[in-house]
């Protein structure tokens, strides 16, 4: 018998095929479709465009006491530009189209992304700032709804009068002698004392330091977010907090003494609330953690991770602002005199002893009316945002509107300082501080784009304390700028910031005060 050997499966195929011809050529037309689709594809690939080299991480770690000028250098050279790093590659851009891009166009495809989740969760779980997606958008949601309520509105405002009057008391004091006051110090007690108020309806009292837990909770707090932070620059926080040892061991210790204090405060809530229940009085009570007791039966955790996170956006960001704000006074005295002009105008009030009234007199048809003190926090904003930089994670291949490409994985950052500071943007008196920019003709105050004045971020996702914020600060300063006079301790000093997420003054500010009349 003859042997045939074994037919391989191709020889099956091509026989089969040869035998049919218009099966033939269909897999003919088939294969060649494949691969000049594949060809096309190589081809466009190489055709990618993307964001030229402007260094590497390592330049920025070099630059790293200076780094938001070190990338406003680079911002005035490249709008868009890339920085090579060993796990990705980090892209830069100050293209407000680009900005619109990521954060509203094509907002799904920029998040938070797992990199950052991983480094936030211990202090902030799945609390508003570390999430992406569903659970991101139910806390938006609901925490959309708080903030527009009247009731919120109204019950911080009467917070933020009380602790703006607290200071007024507080600087007089220091006015009669000849002494001076941190005030970036001040202030970061301040907007600890009133959002905690606002989030959780207790007095911490941090600024007078009347409280011991509260000064123990401050301390922990601050401590919790500086070491969290501190991760994004230390390679090695995984293994550190596997063993639990050194900074990562100092973060636990410090995240328990906040968790601890706020699980007792929404217990010591929830058995306060339980008792107005019983007693019919469920009104009066308008912090965030009872509206949020009220509307919903949620498991402690996540309530503790949605009302902590609002501590942590409120408090930073108003310190420093209200810091560079006051520090940009001394430099600019006709703007700090035309401030004081326009809060004793609006107000009708001039010699002002009673601190406490006069804050109580602030409302928000009055504050309204302060439009030359909206713009020149405005104006500080655009010069020393609360938030520098701004990165996002790519999920995605995707192409920039600028034409550049980003991969999947790459950091993309927008960059409010750098934007600040662009001629292009702004004009050639970029770098000047001038509150009459952002005034029509008539002397009201005119918004621009998100997309360029970036220091809120903007989209979907843009701040949510916004109008909280504005009114905070309005009401803080002008009880400041209505009652007394500021000048810096050390008028030669070169102020500078410190590297941090939130754009802090290096060593603080020392100022003097005196009373205006
Ligand atoms: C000068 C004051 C402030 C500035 C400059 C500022 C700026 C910002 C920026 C840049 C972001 C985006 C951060 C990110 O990418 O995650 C943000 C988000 C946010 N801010 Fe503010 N903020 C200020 C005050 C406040 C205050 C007082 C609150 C609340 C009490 C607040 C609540 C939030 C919240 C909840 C988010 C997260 C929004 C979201 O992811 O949907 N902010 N803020």
């Amino acid at each position: 018998m003859k042997h045939t050997p074994p037919r391989t499966h191709l020889a099956l195929v091509m026989e089969f095929l040869l035998s049919n011809p218009v099966f033939f050529f269909t897999a003919l037309a088939l294969v060649l479709s494949i691969f000049t689709v594949q060809v096309l594809k190589r081809k466009l690939s190489k055709r990618k465009k993307y964001p030229p080299v402007a260094g590497t991480v390592l330049h920025q770690l070099r630059n790293f006491k200076r780094v938001h000028d070190y990338m406003t250098d680079l911002a005035a050279k490249y709008k868009t530009y890339r920085l090579l790093g060993p796990f990705r590659t980090e892209i830069y851009t100050s293209d407000p189209a680009n900005v619109e891009y990521i954060l509203k166009s094509n907002f799904d495809n920029y998040g938070k992304g797992w990199y950052n989740y991983n480094i936030l969760r211990d202090l902030l779980g799945d609390g508003i700032f570390a999430v992406d997606g569903e659970k991101w958008r139910q806390q938006r949601k609901i925490s959309s709804h708080e903030f527009s309520t009247r009731m919120l509105r109204d019950f911080s405002s009467v917070i933020f009068q009380k602790s703006a009057a607290k200071l007024a008391y507080k600087l007089s004091e220091i006015a009669t002698s000849n002494e001076t006051i941190e005030i970036q110090d001040v202030f970061m007690k301040l907007a600890l004392d009133s959002i905690f108020q606002v989030a959780f309806g207790v007095e911490l009292d941090n600024m007078c330091e009347s409280s011991e837990e509260g000064k123990s909770f401050g301390d922990a707090f601050d401590n919790s977010s500086a070491l969290t932070l501190f991760r994004y620059v230390d390679v090695f926080w995984g293994i550190k907090k596997f063993l639990n040892v050194g900074s990562e061991a100092l973060l636990r210790k410090n995240t328990k003494i906040v968790d601890d204090f706020v699980y007792k405060l929404i217990h010591r809530k929830i058995e306060q609330m339980k008792k107005e229940d019983d007693s019919s009085e469920t009104m009066g009570r308008e912090d965030i953690l009872s509206r949020f007791l009220r509307v919903s039966k949620t498991d402690l955790t996540y309530l503790r991770d949605i009302i902590l996170n609002f501590v942590i956006a409120g408090k930073d960001t108003t310190a420093t602002t209200l810091s560079w704000f006051i520090y940009l006074l001394c430099k600019h005295r006709s703007v700090q005199e035309k401030i004081s002009q326009e809060v004793e105008q609006v107000t009708g009030m001039k010699k002002i002893t009673n601190f406490s009234e006069f804050a109580s007199s602030l409302s928000e048809d009055v504050l309204e009316k302060m439009q030359y003190l909206h713009a020149a926090i405005t104006e500080t904003l655009r010069i020393y945002p609360a938030v520098p930089v701004d990165a996002k994670i790519c999920f995605s291949d995707d192409t920039l509107p600028d034409g550049f490409s980003v991969r999947k994985g790459d950091l993309v950052a927008y960059q409010p300082y750098a934007m600040g500071r662009m001629k292009t943007i702004w004009g050639d008196d970029a770098e000047q501080f001038k509150p009459e920019r952002w005034l029509d003709k008539n002397g009201v105050f005119q918004p621009e784009s998100p997309f360029k004045f970036t220091a809120f971020q903007a989209g979907p996702r843009i701040c949510l304390g916004k109008e909280f914020a504005y009114r905070q600060m309005k009401i803080v300063l002008a009880v400041l700028l209505g009652c007394f006079k500021f000048k810096m301790g050390d008028e030669n000093r070169v102020v500078t910031y410190r590297t941090m997420i939130n754009l802090h003054i290096d060593g603080g500010l020392e100022v003097h005060t005196f009373q205006r009349y």
